[in-house]
């Protein structure tokens, strides 16, 4: 059975401990290969080799950083079949996404950073009259820890590894668990591309165990982490007396605001994606869905139908469009749920089961499901389920829509549905979300600052915001005669 090992100073390695995990194929609920299983012993090594290779890399030109960097993206590129049919069978998402969203958007981060690094700079301002000059650097922080989650898993990765090595640190990351295999074959790909050893260190194993090493380790100064919030405050409590620097990306319970007046065909079809898309286990998923009390009956019987139409099957399958949740414990929470909105009194529109997919019994397949509920305050409305289960509620006034918005702790994105220019002004304002879409779902520019408000998170990723977060300012004051 393939064995995922820790990518250390250069070289594979298995666990000092000799651990290992599972690594399920959850389109067909069978173990397919066994995951090195770290401890703080691997961190530590890690760590060093990271130690080491900090002063070289961080002297290294900026064009040379920039080169290497590109040559990982094209070596994705290159490797696209492997890595997408790779990141499908370790998710149990569609291949087809895996080659239209995840392995291409990888490359992107890549390739955004390697071109970025080259704009940035710090900044010089001049006291005049007063013979003085003050220059701010940003200087690579040092050893910087990055850990992500299983939904996105290449592309998460890479956005933020690609910005910290852009900006001269040296790394200890960590996929999750749950998906480990893409970030095991990009260590590859970045030795071929020529990243010096040490300069990126990939280590593999349970977040209470690796993860909780890096965060809790003195040295690694700073930490880019996504995932779950209670895991968000685990890490802001560890971290906090050692004052490190924090980029949480977190959970979120997205409202999707649809008025009579949008486009509706455009809304119907995205609305769809931005339900299902990865089996809802996007952060930016709307799983919230508010509806104008004019179209409401409308909307529910054409999104029921057009829900009902997703194939869900067999990820590899070429017309597959919903694939397998992530793992069996993911699959058995989101099951949950739906006993949840039963005793909260919800109706089931569409889905509510688990499926058997032909060949695959053992899968971990859930229906894409619909449930009407009549009260904001729901479990249902409030909690963040990562799967795909979106509700329904009606609206009749414009601020019964942002108050119905904004009654939530998350505050990642929101997406409203509306030809009219000032009612899309006063919701991009006052809607408490950190990214607004008008009439359009996920739609990304990498120069953009992407995070959330509230318990979404803290930070901003994406563009020059990464590479702030990345490197520590400092300031010269010069003076002359
Ligand atoms: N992007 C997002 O918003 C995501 C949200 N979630 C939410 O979180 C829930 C739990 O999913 P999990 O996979 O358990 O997410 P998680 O937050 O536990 O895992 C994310 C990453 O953090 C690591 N991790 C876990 N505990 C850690 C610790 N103490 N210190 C350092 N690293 C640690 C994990 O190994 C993984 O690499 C999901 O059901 C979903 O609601 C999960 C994944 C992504
Ligand atoms: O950067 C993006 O385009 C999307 C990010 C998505 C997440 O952070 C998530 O789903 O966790």
């Amino acid at each position: 059975m393939q064995k995922i090992l820790h990518f250390i100073n250069g070289e594979f390695k298995a666990s000092i401990s000799k651990q290992w995990l599972d690594n399920y194929n959850p389109a067909e609920g069978k173990v397919y290969s066994k995951i090195a299983d770290a401890d703080e012993q691997d961190v530590e090594l890690a760590y060093k080799a990271a130690k080491k290779a900090f002063p070289n890399w961080s002297k290294t030109t900026i064009d040379k950083r920039s080169e290497i960097l590109l040559k990982i993206a094209d070596l994705i590129d290159e490797n696209f079949e492997k890595l997408a049919k790779a990141e499908s069978i370790d998710n149990g998402k569609p291949l087809s996404l895996a080659k239209a969203v995840d392995i291409p958007r990888a490359a992107a981060n890549f390739r955004f950073y390697a071109k970025a690094i080259t704009q940035f700079s710090g900044k010089a301002y001049e006291s005049q009259g007063l013979n003085t000059q003050n220059i701010t650097l940003n200087q690579a922080i040092g050893v910087v820890g990055c850990i992500s989650p299983w939904n996105l898993p290449l592309y998460l990765f890479s956005w933020k590894i690609a910005p910290a090595l852009a900006a001269g640190n040296t790394v200890v990351a960590k996929p999750s668990e749950i998906t480990p295999m893409t970030a095991f074959m990009l260590a590859d790909i970045c030795q071929k591309a020529g990243l010096p050893d040490g300069v990126l260190n990939i280590i593999h194993g349970r977040g209470q165990s690796a993860g909780q090493a890096i965060v809790a380790h003195p040295d690694i100064k700073a930490i880019s982490f996504t995932g779950g919030t209670a895991t968000g405050q685990h890490i802001a409590k560890t971290t906090a007396p050692m004052f490190k620097k924090l980029s949480l990306e977190l959970g979120g319970k997205n409202p999707n605001l649809i008025f009579a007046d949008c486009d509706y065909d455009k809304m119907l079809s995205t609305t769809v994606k931005s339900s299902f898309a990865n089996q809802g286990q996007i952060c930016l998923c709307g799983s919230r869905i508010y509806v104008e009390d004019k179209i409401y009956d409308k909307f529910k019987k054409d999104f029921i139908t057009k829900t009902k139409a997703l194939k869900i099957g067999y990820p590899l399958d070429s017309s597959t469009n919903f694939g397998a949740l992530v793992s069996k414990e993911h699959l058995e929470k989101v099951a949950s749920y739906i006993d949840i909105a039963k005793q909260e009194g919800a109706k089931i529109l569409a889905g509510g089961q688990k499926v058997k997919v032909k060949n695959y019994e053992k899968g971990y397949y859930f229906e894409p499901t619909i449930l009407e509920v009549q009260n904001n305050q729901c479990r249902i409305n409030q909690e963040e389920i990562f799967g795909p289960v979106v509700s329904l509620m009606k609206f009749s006034s414009d601020d019964e829509a942002l108050q119905l918005a904004n009654e939530t702790k998350y505050g990642l994105s929101a997406t409203v549905w509306t030809n009219n220019l000032n009612r899309s002004m006063r919701f991009s304002k006052e809607i408490n979300a950190g990214i607004v879409w008008i009439n359009t779902w996920l739609n990304r520019d990498l120069r953009t600052p992407f995070g959330g408000v509230k318990q979404s998170g803290l930070g901003r990723e994406g563009g020059f915001d990464a590479l702030e977060f990345f490197t520590e300012q400092k300031n010269i004051c010069i003076t002359y005669e």
